[in-house]
């Protein structure tokens, strides 16, 4: 158990919005507090997707007022969650698209919505979905994610209480678990914030840098040497993308099932350096699949080294690791007091639901 993790528990980085999204008092006062100033601002009931930005004041003023209405009635509960849990488990699974579902790149929008925070300030994090903003959208990290926050917008429209940061972080739990990963402990609380929120460009990693980068970059998040090499075996899943981000292809023989190979692969296969008119990135022998420059690093580096083979050696050990680094990347620059439930929560998978 990685019990040292320097992502401080219990750490609050309040940014003055004192709610509790999707009920109570709190909810209440912060809805009509928004609708004072709708005409201006971004709320977060509301269907929020880049597409709307800009939408005409009427529309927000009557997005508040069905937002006042289903806050005075409606407070989810566990159960409202595990609903919202099982209608993303439902659109994963699609033949046309990628290699067979759309977990992978929810697993990504779920992580680039929260890898934006900065532990020095307490900004960025999955608190506020800023990604929703253009000024955010169009981080080049972030090509493709158009794609992801599309598909979860067909469960938002089912279940317009939620926030769009708690939809996308269980989006990112829903679809670890369905594709038989680890449990991911979530719980939810996060509220949506205005443009005026999102992020500065350059807070996600680089690909085609190495080491050092990666360690500014993760640093600056909170997270040391061990929670880099734990999360990056996510990349056991999916694939590159010649159109968003220039590099090409899967990392292991099966994209779409969450195991420990993308460790094992990196250890035990031979990588070269492939040629071609794309960016730099290694492939196997096969000519299958590929790593980049940033996931090479990993063995290239001593420190990371020790726990690629960790990894690589014992599934079971990187499935724990992962899912206590994962649960707190997903947590990033959320106030504890915004939580809901003092504990996160484990969402049952749609296989023991039906068991
Ligand atoms: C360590 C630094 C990281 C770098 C430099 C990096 C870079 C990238 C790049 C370049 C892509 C390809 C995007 C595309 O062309 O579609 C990608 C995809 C992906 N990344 Fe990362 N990543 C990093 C860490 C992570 C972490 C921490 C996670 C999750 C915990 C993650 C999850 C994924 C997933 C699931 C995909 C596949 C998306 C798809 O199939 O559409 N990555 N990453």
């Amino acid at each position: 158990m990685p019990a040292a993790s320097p992502v401080t528990r219990g750490v609050i980085h309040s940014r003055g919005y004192a709610t509790a999204p999707g009920g109570g008092s709190n909810t209440l006062l912060y809805l009509l507090g928004a609708a004072a100033v709708a005409g201006g601002g971004y709320w977060y009931y509301s269907a929020g997707s880049a597409s709307n930005v800009g939408k005409e004041a009427g529309t927000a003023a009557k997005s508040v007022a069905q937002a006042v209405k289903a806050a005075t009635k409606f407070t989810p509960t566990k159960d409202d969650y595990q609903k919202v849990y099982n209608a993303i488990a439902d659109i994963l699974e699609d033949n046309d698209y990628d290699d067979g579902s759309y977990g992978p790149v929810l697993v990504r929008l779920a992580w680039h919505s929260s890898g934006t925070y900065d532990k020095n300030d307490g900004s960025g994090g999955s608190n506020y979905a800023t990604m929703r903003f253009p000024s955010e959208a169009t981080h080049g990290a972030n090509a493709g994610l158009d794609v992801a926050r599309a598909k979860i917008e067909t469960v938002k429209e089912k279940f317009p209480w939620i926030s769009y940061g708690d939809l996308w972080t269980l989006g990112g739990v829903a679809a670890i678990q369905e594709m038989q990963g680890p449990k991911i402990p979530w719980r939810p609380g996060r509220i949506d914030g205005y443009a005026k929120d999102a992020t500065p460009d350059g807070r996600l990693p680089d690909a085609s840098k190495v080491a050092d980068h990666l360690r500014t970059i993760f640093y600056r998040m909170g997270f040391d040497d061990h929670a880099i090499v734990a999360l990056s075996g996510a990349h056991a899943l999916g694939r590159c993308h010649r159109n968003r981000s220039g590099f090409d292809g899967p990392w292991t023989f099966s994209p779409t099932t969450f195991t420990n190979d993308f460790f094992t692969l990196l250890m035990n296969d031979k990588w070269t350096w492939r040629k071609w008119d794309g960016p730099r990135q290694l492939q196997d022998k096969t000519k299958t699949l590929m790593m980049l420059p940033s996931d090479f690093a990993l063995v290239q580096d001593k420190e990371f080294k020790k726990w690629v083979k960790v990894y690589a050696a014992d599934q079971d050990k990187f499935f724990a690791d992962f899912s206590l680094y994962f649960s707190e990347l997903l947590e990033l620059g959320v106030p504890r007091a915004q939580f809901v439930s003092s504990e996160p929560w484990i969402m049952k998978s749609t296989e023991e639901q039906s068991s």
